[in-house]
Order: C-alpha cells, then sequence, then structure tokens
C-alpha cells in the first residue's frame, strides 16, 4: 500500500488542544501520559475509583442483553460530545438559565439515545468513588465498553477528562456531519476536529451498528439531486427495499438499520455493504464514490480486512477520544451528568 500507514491515527489529535496549558500544548509528546496524549492516562482512576470500568461494564451488560441497539446508541453519544466544545460531557446537559442544551439541535433532536443509561452509571459511581469520575469519561467508557461488547476491538482508554460548565447548540448544529454530505464536506468538518480521512473513514465503520430514521436516507430515494430522481449510486434492490421502510411522505421517524446484515455485531460488514452499493446514508456511500481516492481505497481495505478496520478503528477512537478535553483544574467533577454543580 504505498503511501498509506495505518500507524498515523496514533498522536497529534484534538483540534485546539488540550484547554490546559499547564501540560505544554498538544503534539505527540509524551507528558507523563501515555500514547502521547498529555493530561489524559489510562491509569487516571487506578487509585480513586479502581473499580470505576467495572461499574460501567456491569451496568452495560444488562443493559444491552435487553436492549441491543443502546450499545449503538452510547457509541454515538460519545462522538456527538467529542465533536461539540471537545470531550467534555457538554451533550449530557439539560437545559439551564445560563445556557441552551445541545439535545435540541438537528443531529440530536429526535435522535440521540443513552442518556438514562449513563445517569444509572453515574449513579453508581457516585456510590462507590463519590465525586471522582466524570461524566465525560464515563462517556468514552462507555463508548468502548459498548463497542467491545459488540464485538468490536478493545483499547487502552486515556482517561482524567473533566466536565464542561456550559453546552453550545450552536456547535452542535454546525459541527456534527448531516447525513447528505458530500465527501469534501466530511473531510472539512473532520480536518475541523484535528482527525484526517484515515480516522475518517474507520470512525464512519461504527455504523457497522444501530439505527437512523426515514428522515436521514429519504432524500435519497427520491431527490437526491433535485430532480426527483433516486441517488444512482444506490443498488436497485436494496433501493427498493428502503422504499417500503420510508415511504415518499410521511413514516420520517421509521427507522432502518445502518448495517442490515449485522445490525448489532460490529464487524467490516458495513463496508462491505457501501462496496455494494447499499450504503444506508450518502455520507457512508461518498466514502466510496466521492471520488476521494484516499478515502476510497480505505472502504476497500476495511471490507477487505477485518484485523486492519479493527486496529484502525481503535487508534482513531482514542484520537477523537483526545478532542480538547477539559484537565487539571479546568472544569468540574459534576455530581449529576444532567447539570453543572
Ligand atoms: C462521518 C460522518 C457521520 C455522519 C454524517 C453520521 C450521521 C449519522 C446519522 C444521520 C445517524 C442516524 C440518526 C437518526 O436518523 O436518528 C447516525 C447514527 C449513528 N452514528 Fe453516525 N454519523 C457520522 C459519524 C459517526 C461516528 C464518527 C460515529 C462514532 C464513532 C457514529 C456513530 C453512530 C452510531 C453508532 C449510530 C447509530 C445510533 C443508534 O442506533 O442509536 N457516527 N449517524
Ligand atoms: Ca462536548
Amino acid at each position: 500500500f504505498p503511501g498509506f500507514s495505518f500507524g498515523w491515527g496514533v498522536g497529534g489529535g484534538g483540534g485546539s488542544g488540550s484547554r490546559d496549558g499547564s501540560f505544554g500544548g498538544s503534539g505527540d509528546h509524551s507528558f507523563g501520559g501515555s500514547q502521547g496524549y498529555p493530561g489524559l492516562f489510562p491509569e487516571f482512576y487506578s487509585l480513586s475509583c479502581p473499580q470505576a470500568n467495572d461499574i460501567v461494564m456491569s451496568v452495560l451488560e444488562s443493559v444491552i442483553a435487553k436492549d441491543p441497539r443502546m450499545a449503538a446508541s452510547l457509541l454515538r453519544l460519545h462522538f456527538h460530545d467529542c465533536f461539540v466544545q471537545g470531550c467534555d460531557a457538554s451533550v449530557l446537559l439539560d437545559d439551564s438559565s445560563m445556557f441552551v442544551s445541545e439535545k435540541n439541535s438537528g443531529p440530536n433532536s429526535n435522535s440521540i439515545r443513552g442518556f438514562e443509561v449513563i445517569d444509572e452509571i453515574k449513579s453508581r459511581l457516585e456510590e462507590a468513588c463519590p465525586e471522582t469520575v466524570s461524566c465525560a469519561d464515563i462517556l468514552a467508557l462507555a463508548a468502548r465498553g459498548s463497542t467491545v461488547l459488540s464485538g468490536g476491538p478493545n483499547w487502552e482508554l486515556p482517561l482524567g477528562r473533566r466536565d464542561a460548565m456550559q453546552a453550545s447548540l450552536s456547535e452542535a448544529n454546525n459541527n456534527l456531519p448531516p447525513p447528505n454530505s458530500t465527501i469534501q464536506n466530511l473531510i472539512t468538518l473532520f480536518r475541523r476536529q484535528g482527525l484526517d480521512e484515515v480516522d475518517l473513514v474507520s470512525l464512519s465503520g461504527a455504523h457497522s451498528i444501530g439505527m437512523a430514521r426515514c428522515t436521514s436516507f429519504k432524500q435519497r430515494l427520491y431527490n437526491q439531486d433535485g430532480n426527483n430522481q433516486p441517488d444512482s449510486t444506490l443498488e436497485v434492490t436494496y433501493y427498493n427495499d428502503l422504499k417500503t421502510i420510508c415511504p415518499k411522505t410521511g413514516g420520517d421517524n421509521n427507522i432502518s438499520p445502518l448495517d442490515f446484515e449485522s445490525p448489532a455485531r460490529f464487524d467490516n460488514t458495513y463496508f462491505k455493504l457501501i462496496m455494494w452499493g447499499k450504503g444506508l446514508l450518502t455520507s457512508d456511500q461518498v466514502l466510496l464514490t466521492g471520488n476521494v481516492e484516499e478515502t476510497m481505497f480505505l472502504v476497500k481495505a476495511f471490507a477487505e480486512d477485518d484485523a486492519l478496520f479493527f486496529d484502525q478503528f481503535a487508534r482513531s477512537m482514542v484520537k477523537m477520544g483526545n478532542i480538547n478535553p477539559l484537565i487539571g483544574y479546568n472544569g468540574e467533577v459534576r455530581k449529576n451528568c444532567r447539570m453543572v454543580n
């Protein structure tokens, strides 16, 4: 694979870097952290709350056994947190007199789920280790645990994020990619977060699990380019199936799997489906059809090699999890993830 190194995934994430200058900026240097992330490190709770991950996993196990889709919803929650103000649990805040919640933004409204599960994890952690484990770290732990419990990769997870004192509705509306994005649009939105094309394609592989509403892909079925025609890159039998789930009028909240072959199993089928013209969202299919050689190449590589996908997904998740964290004395550890202390 000339010109490609899948090792690039580690290091350098974080957009504008850490908000606490005391650790000396961003980049690939190792300051007391591991994997080149200043400030965050996997052992962060090993003295103050060694059982933190076990508590998260025990809640996830029972919740996901009852509702397998919840794994997908929790994975997405971490993404929607990190792309808005960084991984600071801003997405969990309810409306207050000080700010408007991110929950009613376009990408989140009627769509994002899992808040009750985070509440349950938080209350168990408050019993075991009061005022110790941040909501932002709970989101990162829940995203990793959900991936593992769905059959995906495991990874060493840097911890020590603190929680924001405010939310940003406007960033939620502007930074989270819409489902009908062009490839250029996706690349731009990921770059804004310090993520590259390799991260874009591997992280899109999260769509190996979970569901999307009809409203998120309807345009492809009936009027992709303003000429009342379907998206020509959509495979025809799949197109016909989708029309039964998503009629021309109504049914906007009907849901369809992002990976209909294995909607609850984290695997590389998502990429194989894209190869067959069966990506559900425009943003999925354009990774192959968007005429960007790098992303095209990566879709093929991940479709052919699940181990390569797993390895890169883990690296890119660590990188995404490092976007602009609050560390040191910045932010706080919330007692209730829905409100500032
Ligand atoms: C590349 C740009 C992306 C776009 C345009 C996008 C868009 C979407 C949309 C529109 C949905 C369905 C929402 C609905 O209809 O209710 C969705 C679901 C989902 N997304 Fe993404 N997404 C992107 C990247 C990511 C990333 C980076 C992750 C995580 C690492 C992720 C994880 C998920 C998951 C797991 C679901 C299913 C959630 C559930 O079933 O509750 N997505 N995404
Ligand atoms: Ca956030």
